[in-house]
């Protein structure tokens, strides 16, 4: 798998020639589904000029492309071929392409963007059952420890602080309750003019967790040094001022 950026420069992870440039700072943003990481991450690359990684596209694109290939079924009890869905990672060529005009950041997978369907709560249980696989995780780390080589870094994830960048200048784990993490999806949801139950989503996001948090591989859980943000009862504004006043805490610069 490559895995290219904004400039659409492709970072090879069997390049060793190149010289490493100084170390840019990184900021992880980890924790649960729905508690606020991509709204809080969006807006500090914003405000910083940093790049942003959403590494919960990557396991969401593998899942979608798993369950494409027949590799996935609905059935959550399956055995899924580890093997198999690592051939098929190993295939991929994924761009992140800022959207200013979505907040979000559009992909590419081999030249075709993907759509919003990555993003639904299907594909993010799809995501997470790849996601327990310690040679797929494996086969992403070193794409995503290579954002951090260009320029600033605002990382979205699960796992962030504790694998992929153990070393960050800023870690937080957001988090929030499971009932109102499910009125957020709702809304979003609503907004977006779909349907949405509470109780069937309330259910859905209970058992990523659980799977998340339990999985032997990079398990979601805050690094020791991270500051820990219940958001339930914070709106988003309130949360990107708390992180914000947080990284400026640890020595991040912002203009504005
Ligand atoms: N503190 C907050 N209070 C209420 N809604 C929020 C808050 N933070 C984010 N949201 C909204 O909740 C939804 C999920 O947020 P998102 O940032 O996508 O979460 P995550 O990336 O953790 O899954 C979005 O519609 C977003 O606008
Ligand atoms: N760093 C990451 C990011 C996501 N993931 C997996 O990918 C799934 C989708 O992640 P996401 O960040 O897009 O999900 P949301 O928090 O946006 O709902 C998660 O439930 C995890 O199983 C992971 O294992 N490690």
């Amino acid at each position: 798998m490559t895995v290219s950026t904004a400039d659409n420069t492709p970072l090879n992870s069997d390049d060793t020639s190149q010289v490493k440039p100084l170390r840019y700072p990184v900021i992880c943003i980890d924790g649960p589904s729905g508690a606020g990481k991509g709204t809080v991450t969006w807006r500090l690359a914003q405000a910083l000029n940093y790049q942003l990684l959403d590494s919960g596209a990557l396991y969401r694109i593998v899942g979608l492309k798993a369950f494409e290939a027949g590799l996935i079924t609905a059935d959550t009890n399956q055995t899924i071929d580890e093997t198999a869905v690592l051939a098929l990672t190993q295939s991929l060529e994924i761009a992140f392409v800022p959207n200013n005009e979505s907040g979000r950041v559009d992909i590419l997978v081999n030249g075709e963007a993907v759509g919003e369907q990555v993003r639904n709560e299907t594909v993010g249980g799809y995501a997470s059952q790849i996601a327990v696989f310690p040679t797929v995780r494996q086969a992403l780390l070193k794409l995503q420890q290579d954002m951090a080589t260009r320029s600033g870094l605002v990382a979205d994830g699960r796992d962030m602080g504790t694998v992929v960048f153990p070393d960050a200048d800023v870690k937080v784990y957001l988090t929030a309750s499971a009932e109102a993490r499910a009125e957020r999806r709702v809304t979003q949801l609503l907004n977006a003019g779909q349907t949405a139950d509470f109780e069937a989503i309330l259910t859905t996001i209970k058992a990523r967790d659980e799977r998340d948090e339990n999985r032997t591989t990079a398990p979601s859980k805050p690094a020791e040094d991270a500051l820990l943000l219940d958001s339930s009862t914070l709106d988003a504004n309130t949360v990107y001022e708390q992180v914000k006043k947080h990284c400026q805490d640890q020595g991040i610069c912002f203009n504005s």
